[in-house]
């Protein structure tokens, strides 16, 4: 176990997160002490801007903790403790043609998911595995790397079969974030709930929502069926995620509990479930990717500068539970706490009819050595098949970014099922290839080499 207080490297720390996650340490200091933060990023204009914010924030709690903003890498992860990634590989430039290539073809456009994800994951792996060697060369041998870079479930693939003994363990925060609606609905913190829950990143299901040993999904299950997986007042349970297309990403859980209501499902199973009507309300010329960069990303540099000019740093960034639980899972690995949360992990038989090497997500007791999955049983024929079909597709694309394997990047866009045909997926991949030239050089040359049918 490494010792406090500890050097903490935050990898990408330019992104939008980094004041709030470091607002997240600050106010726990006491928990998880700490001697140095550093920021890491390529794209140094980027993290400079938002450097004298994190500054802020840090010198508002602690006049000893040493900061350092960097953009070389042993500066950066010398002697470090642990690091926090949070990589944007591309940057939202990148991720609004993830959206707007796929919704061009009529497929949903997303993030993390359907051909997007596909996209983001083709740009991550091989930079996280340089990210995960530079910390293996120059950190404290113990030290841990904290995920949230996405697509989580691909890279967390990626990292499986290239650096199976890093000390990875990647992370989300939707299945937190919808703890906390819950127990907003059922009026409790979110931290009394103990949940069982299965699947991959993005692609899961609550079975159980205990609140001391009562599972509760019951009166959840009512309350779904009227609003969603939000209070009725939507901007109460997530500030952050007042903007309409996030409200009705929560609300759009009551259709699927409509006609499956036996468990409560990932937010994110509604792009594979109900595609269509997703692609009905999204706006090719505007997806998620303009609403963050003229919201979120906008705002907070829109803060840089005026505290730059004036001294004052208007309240211009989140503390919720994205830094929350980062900070809950670093104290758990730091100290050996052994507390249970959902992370993602090799299944070694915790959901006993997926494959013993999968990637999956469910709950686990964070010890100092690392992550104790809970054992979650078999799972339903109907919830099985839907989840070898989305994990064949995506270790088909990591295999794909492993090998420059065309064909079998089309096997992994034509198995996701948000895409209805092989003839969409190799529109959309062909299309996908050319506006990543910069990002997928092997995938690139196997293409032009006339790899692609
Ligand atoms: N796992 C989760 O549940 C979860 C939750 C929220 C955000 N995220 C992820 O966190 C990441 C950051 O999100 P954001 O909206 O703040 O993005 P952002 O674009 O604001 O910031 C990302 C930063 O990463 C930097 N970066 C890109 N490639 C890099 C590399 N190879 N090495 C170092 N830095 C690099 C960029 O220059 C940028 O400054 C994204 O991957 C996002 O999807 C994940
Ligand atoms: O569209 P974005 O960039 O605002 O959010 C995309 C991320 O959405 C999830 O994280 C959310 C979380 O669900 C929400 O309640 C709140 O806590 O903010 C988080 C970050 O926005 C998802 O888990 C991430 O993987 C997505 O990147
Ligand atoms: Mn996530």
């Amino acid at each position: 176990m490494v010792k406090p207080p500890f050097i903490l490297s935050i990898a990408g720390g330019g992104s939008t997160y980094t004041p709030g996650i470091v607002k997240s340490l600050m106010v726990r200091l006491e928990a998880f002490p700490l001697a140095e933060i550093r920021l890491y990023d390529i794209d140094e204009a980027r993290q400079n801007t938002i450097a004298p914010v994190v500054e802020k924030v840090i010198r508002d709690h602690s006049q000893y903790i040493k900061f350092t903003v960097t953009n070389d890498a042993e500066t950066a992860f010398s002697g470090a403790h642990f690091v926090f990634a949070q990589m944007r590989v591309g940057q939202y430039k990148m991720r609004e043609q993830d959206e707007k290539i796929p919704l061009r073809h009529g497929v949903v456009g997303q993030e993390t998911c359907g051909p997007g994800g596909l996209a983001y994951g083709l740009r991550t792996i091989l930079p996280m595995v340089e990210l995960i060697d530079q910390v293996t060369r120059y950190a404290d041998e113990k030290a841990w790397i904290i995920n949230y870079s996405n697509p989580a479930a691909i890279v967390a693939e990626g990292v499986r079969r290239l650096r199976p003994q890093a000390r990875v363990l990647n992370i989300c925060d939707m299945p937190v974030a919808a703890m906390r609606n819950m127990g907003a609905i059922l009026g409790v913190d979110r931290h009394k709930l103990e949940v069982d829950y299965f699947g991959l990143n993005h692609f899961g299901w609550f079975t159980q929502v205990r609140v001391e040993g009562e599972d509760r999904l019951p009166e959840l299950r009512e309350h779904v069926a009227r609003f969603g997986l939000l209070t009725e007042d939507a901007a109460q349970t997530d500030p952050q995620h007042a903007d309409p297309s996030w409200v009705k990403t929560w609300r759009n859980i009551k259709p699927i509990m409509d006609h499956f209501p036996e468990y409560l499902p990932n937010p994110y199973l509604q792009y594979y479930l109900m595609p269509n009507e997703i692609v009905a309300h999204q706006d090719p010329d505007y997806t998620r990717a303009n609403e963050v960069m003229n919201g979120r990303e906008k705002k907070l540099f829109a803060a840089a500068q005026e505290y730059h000019c004036s001294g004052v740093l208007p309240d211009a960034f989140h503390v919720g539970v994205h830094g929350a639980f980062i900070v809950d899972v670093a104290c758990s690995l730091a100290f050996d706490l052994r507390q249970r949360h959902l992370v993602i992990v090799e299944n070694k038989g915790a959901i006993a009819n997926l494959p013993y090497d999968a990637m999956v997500e469910v709950p686990a007791y964070i010890t100092a050595a690392g992550p104790e999955p809970v054992r979650m049983g078999a799972v339903p024929l109907f919830h099985q098949t839907l989840l070898m079909q989305q994990l064949a597709s995506e270790q088909l694309l990591v295999e794909a970014t492993i090998e420059g394997s065309y064909e079998k990047a089309l096997q992994a866009f034509t198995l996701n099922r948000t895409v209805p045909t092989m003839q969409h997926a190799k529109a959309i991949l062909d299309e996908m290839i050319e506006a990543n030239r910069d990002y997928w050089p092997a995938l690139q040359k196997a293409w032009e080499n006339g790899k692609a049918v």
